[in-house]
């Protein structure tokens, strides 16, 4: 069944459009439904973490967001007008590794792009600075490191000065030296003013870099918002004597669905902002508490109860789908 299409509305109180925002964006290749219905919104300055384990649908809405592939239903706005469309602010994209001349220099392959794309040639000092290539502009690209190569990718996808970069993994096979460049780079060209959506694997990579995160699972979009919102910090920890009467009045305070008695302490499910409250009340009633502090959740944790436990998280953040269950919408 396909879904009617909606439109896109702008952001409310009717500023600029969002530079992305997509509405019931779905892609069916035959019966795997790789990407199910995702609303996305991309506002505009931030970094945004398009995270998820391989095969979510990353690349697929990545793809259909630059009009490479075609949506089976739903909208895709940029600056709020379709991917298509004339005049619509310059987007930079670096999607698949880009094809660069493994022969000529960084220089003189962006020159190529440049002259292909329209883009003035003053623009290629600036991407080559932005990128932190200048010193190695004029050697061969079959000579640069993998975390150059990357670089100069985002470089070309600097080249039209876009006020939108969507980059597809962009620290994906570098070592943790040209992944630590990549971030700082990223978080540069954010910071200038650019919004810049980026997918990724990784969770620690997201959390670094990211204002914003959305989370997508076998096609789904299953959560959007901040890496802090996403963990949650709605828990206090407690370690008081004796602990069955700090139990017992915390209980009587909160309900007793949200206590919990962990490891010689308790969990509470309270906003951390109310600890001196909890602590004037275990005081009143007799109980010495010798530690309260804000427990926030492990964002990994977070990451495979969202993704439903059919994907695994190992310790470094990478997340590896183990398969993909198709839908059928
Ligand atoms: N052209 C295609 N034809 C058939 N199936 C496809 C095609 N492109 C992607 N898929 C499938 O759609 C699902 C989503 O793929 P997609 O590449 O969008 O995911 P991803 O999150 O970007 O993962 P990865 O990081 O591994 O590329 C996968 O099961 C993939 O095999």
């Amino acid at each position: 069944m396909t879904r009617p299409l909606r439109e896109v509305p702008g952001p409310p109180g009717g500023g600029p459009a969002h530079p992305v925002e997509t509405r019931g964006l779905t892609k069916r290749y035959g019966e795997l439904t790789a990407v199910d219905a995702i609303d996305l919104t991309v506002r505009a300055g931030e970094v945004y973490g398009f995270l998820g384990p391989n095969g979510a649908g990353k690349t697929s809405t990545l793809r259909m967001l630059l009009g490479l592939v075609r949506p089976t239903a739903g909208t895709v706005r940029l600056f709020g007008r379709p991917p298509d469309a004339p005049g619509r602010p310059p987007v930079g994209a670096l999607i698949e590794g880009p094809a660069f001349y493994p022969y000529l220099s960084g220089e003189q392959n962006l020159r190529v792009l440049a002259r292909y794309a329209g883009s003035p040639p003053d623009r290629i000092r600036t991407v080559l600075e932005l990128v932190d290539l200048t010193g190695r502009a004029g050697d061969r690209y079959a000579t640069y490191s993998l975390g150059m190569k990357q670089r100069l990718g985002v470089a070309a996808a600097l080249l039209p000065d876009p006020r939108l970069l969507i980059l597809d993994e962009p620290t994906n096979g570098l070592d943790p030296a040209g992944m630590a460049d990549m971030r700082t780079l990223i978080r540069r060209l954010g910071a200038a003013g650019r919004t810049v959506l980026l997918s990724s694997h990784l969770l620690g990579e997201v959390q670094q870099i990211c204002d914003r995160v959305g989370v997508v699972a076998r096609g789904r979009l299953v959560a959007e918002s901040t890496v802090a919102e996403l963990r949650g910090a709605a828990s206090l920890r407690v370690l008081a004597d004796p602990l069955d009467a700090a139990a017992e009045r915390a209980r009587a305070l909160l309900g007793p669905d949200r206590v919990r008695v962990v490891d010689g302490g308790l969990d509470l499910a309270v906003d951390p902002d109310r600890a001196a409250w909890i602590n004037a009340e275990l005081v009143g009633a007799g109980v010495a508490v010798r530690e309260l502090r804000p427990r926030e959740r492990d964002l990994e944790q977070v990451f495979f109860e969202l993704t439903g436990g059919g994907d695994s998280a190992v310790p470094n953040g990478r997340v590896e789908a183990d398969d993909v269950v198709p839908t059928v919408g």
